[in-house]
């Protein structure tokens, strides 16, 4: 049985589209008669099987065709006609420079070594091409799907060393302020991102006010919020003191502490110290008893070292024992600053955020203490007017890896060029970009198919037949035409919503699911070649694929073994996520050559392990004819899929 309601839904559109989808309509019919071909016998229309439950037009297709086309020539000639009179000079000069636009031929990402071909040849050429969109990506802002970012907590502020004024001169009792704590960071996921490329890569979070006298005390550091996309994964994976702090290394260079013992390499420990591996605990112990070493003067860089541990008051002078005294007042405080913990003692910090994290936002690093002011010295080893505060403790530094893994419930997966794009416009009304070229497509894109109770799918009020998903450089031509003649017309414009009429059955969803529109792939692409594992990460965690093939390319069979393999390559088991195979633009070739195509898959497929849960389906992607089928199929598996991760996590 044939289906024409897909022709008549293209027709239709046709008929309600603007000037330079018509030219675009028009030129296809006259090329197709031209061919001699018949349109409703195009291979989409034989091919694509009836679904069930939508009515079928019965007349024959002869009289639709003759019918429509009749109605549709004339609406064209004198569509163009009135946009020949409104066509101003400066849109003709646009659309001819737009004429002119290279194009690349989907051909020509094939890269499959010739027989007369060295391999070599194809390598340098795939790592060329890599190049080349590797660039294009960072000159567009490019998507991030993995980051490095240092966090630290806020430092925070110095305690005061001041006094209450006395009526005589002297100094009254200590009334320094501590200061502040330092801000923390904290993660959180945002529903609206999708990529990491928002995130900076030094993250600290806001430092804490520093006291001062009267007893007031420095306000706390702004806490710093770190949102990312839901499918972020985060992991720590270093963790190093300040490099001027007492447990960084000499000369600046850092070490990280790797067991409970830690090597002083600071201009306060001794040579004995730095030299041998000594315990933090038992070094306390000897500063106590009081040393030798204490009576000799100091040298200006250990003043310095202890000036980043204690303020001050004007005028005083300490010497290395009262400096010692006043650490040991820190310490019994429990405000000495502290090495950071191995990753024995606090296992590192790992975070899947597969789903988003609702409520309190999760916290990453932690501010640093406020110094304390000088009242909390008071009365230690007799100091009765301590001329003395400590400084605010500066956290250490994390090192996380954030990875993006985007999660789509489906993941649409191609050679470039072949439509993944116009798929996804055309299933979701999501714009992405769309264009004769490969490598249109750099960052993943995620929409949302929803499923109507009588088995369409999309925009609930958009007409049947009103879709054209058109390349994006046509849209924008559109839009600047519009605005020259004064009126504003969206890019969207042929996909206007309409009020659904009165005598219409009301809908209502029954099913949704998210679908991704991934970088073309390339062969060798798990070999990291073309966008390569950037996005191959991403499709991990799909619970379902769908291969996109072009029909229109002489061997799509061998196409899909290619993919395959790539995925394979990749890791394994993923092939068996393998839903739907979409040969897109049906609409370009002729029945015969798209039967013969067709046929050639389907046979390819029956013999591969996945078969079972396999379906080859035409369609076009473009006038969104024969898409009901695959939504079924995927909204499917998708259902099937999530049951089982319930059942699983049950
Ligand atoms: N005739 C016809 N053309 C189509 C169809 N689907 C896509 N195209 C055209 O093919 C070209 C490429 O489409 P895209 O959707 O950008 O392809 P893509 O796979 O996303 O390409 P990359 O992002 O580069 O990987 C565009 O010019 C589309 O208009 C279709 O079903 N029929
Ligand atoms: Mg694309």
């Amino acid at each position: 049985m044939l289906c024409v309601d897909g022709w008549i839904r293209a027709a239709r559109f046709a008929a309600h589209a603007g000037p330079s989808t018509l030219r675009t309509r028009q030129s296809w019919l006259a090329s197709t008669r031209a061919s001699g071909q018949s349109l409703h016998t195009s291979a989409l229309t034989r091919l694509e099987a009836p679904t069930p439950g939508v009515q079928e037009h019965t007349d024959g297709p002869d009289r639709i065709e003759d019918e429509f086309f009749r109605d549709l020539e004339a609406d064209i000639d004198e569509r163009e006609s009135d946009s020949r009179q409104v066509s101003t000079p400066a849109s003709r000069s646009k659309r001819s420079s737009k004429d002119e636009k290279p194009v690349i031929h989907s051909s020509s990402w094939d890269l499959r070594p010739q027989p007369e071909e060295a391999f070599d040849d194809v390598v340098s050429e795939l790592l060329r091409r890599k190049k080349k969109t590797e660039m294009k990506r960072m000159q567009q802002g490019g998507f991030l799907d993995h980051i490095t970012v240092q966090i630290r907590g806020g430092r925070g502020g110095h305690g005061a060393a001041a006094f209450t004024a006395t009526s005589s001169g002297t100094l009254g009792p200590a009334s320094g302020g501590n200061g502040g704590q330092g801000g923390s960071v904290y993660l959180k996921t945002s529903p609206t991102l999708t990529s990491l490329h928002s995130i900076s890569r030094r993250i600290n979070g806001g430092p804490g006010g520093n006291g001062k006298g009267d007893t007031l005390h420095g306000r706390p550091g702004t806490d710093v919020v770190i949102e990312v996309p839901v499918g972020t994964v985060v992991r720590e994976i270093r963790r190093k003191p300040d490099p001027t702090s007492k447990f960084a290394g000499q000369n600046g260079s850092v070490q990280f502490p790797t067991s409970r013992n830690l090597k002083i390499a600071h201009p306060l420990a001794s040579k004995k110290d730095s030299a041998d591996i000594l315990e933090v605990e038992e070094d306390f112990e000897a500063l106590d008893k009081g040393d030798e070493a204490d009576n000799q003067p100091m040298s200006e860089q250990e003043k310095k070292a202890w000036d980043r541990t204690f303020v001050l008051f004007p005028g005083a002078e300490f010497t290395r024992a009262e400096y010692r005294r006043a650490e040991r007042a820190l310490k019994k405080g429990g405000r000495a600053e502290k090495p950071p913990p191995t990753f024995e003692q606090e296992p590192p910090k790992t975070l899947d955020l597969e789903v988003p994290v609702t409520g309190d936002p999760i916290l990453l690093a932690r501010g640093g203490h406020g110094g304390m002011g000088n009242p909390f010295f008071f009365g230690f080893s007799g100091y009765r007017q301590p001329r003395i505060a400590g400084r605010g403790t500066i956290p250490y530094t994390s090192t996380y890896e954030f990875e993006l893994k985007l999660l789509a419930d489906v993941g649409l997966v191609g050679f470039p060029n072949v439509g993944k794009s116009t798929i996804l416009r055309a299933l979701t009304g999501r714009r992405a970009e769309v264009a004769d070229y490969s490598f249109t497509t750099l960052n993943p894109q995620i929409g949302v198919v929803r499923v109507w109770n009588d088995g369409t799918f999309g925009d609930p009020n958009a007409p049947e037949g009103r879709l054209v998903v058109e390349d994006t450089w046509k849209e924008r031509d559109q839009e600047a035409e519009g605005r020259l003649k004064g009126e504003y017309q969206s890019a969207r414009g042929h996909r206007e919503v309409v009020t659904p009429r009165e005598d219409m059955e009301p809908k209502y969803e029954v099913a949704r699911f998210t679908i991704s529109d991934n970088p073309g792939l390339l062969p060798l692409a798990s070999e990291n070649v073309g966008l390569g594992h950037s996005f191959l990460r991403s499709i991990e965690r799909s619970l379902a694929l769908a291969y996109v093939l072009d029909i229109t390319r002489p061997d799509p069979a061998a196409d899909l073994m290619t993919l395959r393999n790539e995925l394979d390559t990749y890791k394994e088991g993923l092939t068996s996520k393998g839903t739907v195979i979409i040969l897109n633009k049906g609409d370009k070739v002729d029945e015969q050559v798209g039967r013969e195509r067709f046929e050639r898959v389907k046979d390819l497929v029956a013999t591969l392990p996945e078969a079972q849960n396999l379906e080859v389906t035409v369609l076009s992607g473009k006038f969104g004819l024969g898409m009901k089928k695959m939504v079924q199929g995927l909204r499917q598996r998708v259902e099937q899929e999530r049951a089982k991760t319930q059942e699983r996590s049950a």
